[in-house]
């Protein structure tokens, strides 16, 4: 099998992702991992830190070779402005869009086998004038795909959204008989291939309190979402149950058999997906044309620079991103 490059985002670089890319080169890997990042961040937050860290500039030209304890490979950006620990600046904004960027077109054209990406701020890219919902959108976006899907994966459990970073109030439009299709589809195609089963039992949430209660308390199952799971269980080798009433779905009696839970938006799957396994979860973009995994938290901006910023969820997206690319 040939090692793998698995390209690393820090992200937003006054937050945690610094400091867990540090930690990051605390142990050997059997990847290169080539991190996007301004070299000068990561070598004053090693210090910080009191961590040994040695950067190799990145060679592409040459095979890919296993990252050694100590080390990482380095592609240099430069920040705009001096980093303060826990201090958001716009004027770094574009730097971490750059970074991602660079990580996504590469991915596409085949340099890397993966891109794993570190927390960033939406809010501070946004007041820099530049529109951001999150990583998922913006790959998506350039990588030309109309759906891709969210999904966090914990040991215990997976849940895929239907839909991502929108305000609440958006959520029911949101929900058209094509989106719910398009992801559905995504999700199965993804874990039948990816994740190799072969019939995937996906649960699926009602969007209303009770599923909608026979129409009392909502509309939206009986209009879109059960018509579209009857003509999705028509096409796909899929177990879809449901939609459920989401307040009930995620217990044991479900969840032992799930392969997926799919929620009709954030807040209705994540909260319980993070009270599960918050550190031990992997954030996995599925429809990419390349694979993309991520933490399972934010910024941490008052934990950045302290040596308090627990790496696990980092560890299981670049440990997840590995497997993913040597199983392609
Ligand atoms: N993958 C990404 O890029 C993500 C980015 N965000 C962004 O992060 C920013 C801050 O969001 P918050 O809601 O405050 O979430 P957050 O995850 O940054 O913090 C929530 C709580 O969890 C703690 N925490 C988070 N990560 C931790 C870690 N690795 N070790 C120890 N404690 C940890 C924080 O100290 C805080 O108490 C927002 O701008 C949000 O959009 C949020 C989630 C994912
Ligand atoms: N709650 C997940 C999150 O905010 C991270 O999303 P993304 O940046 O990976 O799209």
């Amino acid at each position: 099998m040939t090692t793998k490059r698995i390209a690393i985002t820090p992200g937003e670089p006054a937050g945690i992702g610094p400091d867990l890319v540090v930690q990051l080169a605390q142990q050997s890997w059997d990847a290169e991992l080539v991190v996007c990042a301004d070299p000068n961040l990561l070598m004053a937050r090693a210090k910080q830190l009191g961590l040994p860290l040695k950067l190799k500039p990145y060679q592409p030209t040459l095979e890919a070779r296993p990252q050694e304890v100590g080390t990482l490979t380095i592609v240099p950006f430069s920040l705009e402005a001096d980093v303060v620990c826990g201090e958001l600046n716009e004027k770094n904004s574009a730097y971490v869009v750059d970074t991602l960027s660079y990580a996504g077109e590469n991915n596409m054209n085949g340099q890397f086998d993966a891109v794993v990406t570190g927390p960033v701020h939406k809010g501070i890219i946004n007041q820099a004038g530049i529109p951001f919902s999150g990583h998922t959108e913006y790959f998506a976006s350039q990588a030309e795909c109309r759906d891709v899907v969210m999904m966090l994966s914990a040991p215990e459990l997976q849940v895929a959204l239907v839909t991502t970073h929108i305000p609440l109030a958006y959520v029911s439009k949101a929900i058209t008989p094509e989106r719910l299709t398009n992801i559905t589809q995504i999700l199965h195609k993804d874990l039948t291939e990816k994740f190799s089963i072969k019939t995937p039992k996906i649960y699926v949430c009602g969007l209303n309190p009770h599923a909608g209660e026979d129409g009392h308390l909502g509309r939206e199952e009986i209009d879109i979402i059960i018509p579209t799971l009857e003509k999705l269980r028509a096409e796909l080798d899929a177990e879809l149950v449901g939609p459920l009433p989401a307040d009930t779905l995620f217990q044991p009696k479900y969840l032992a058999d799930a392969d997926a839970v799919l929620a009709m938006y954030h807040d209705q799957g994540l909260p319980v997906l993070k009270s599960l396994g918050f550190g031990k979860s992997v954030n996995i973009t599925l429809g990419l044309p390349y694979i993309r995994t991520s933490v399972d938290h934010g910024t941490a901006l008052e934990l950045a620079g302290t040596g308090e910023a627990d790496i696990g969820s980092f560890v299981c997206a670049v440990k997840k991103a590995i497997e993913l690319a040597n199983t392609q």
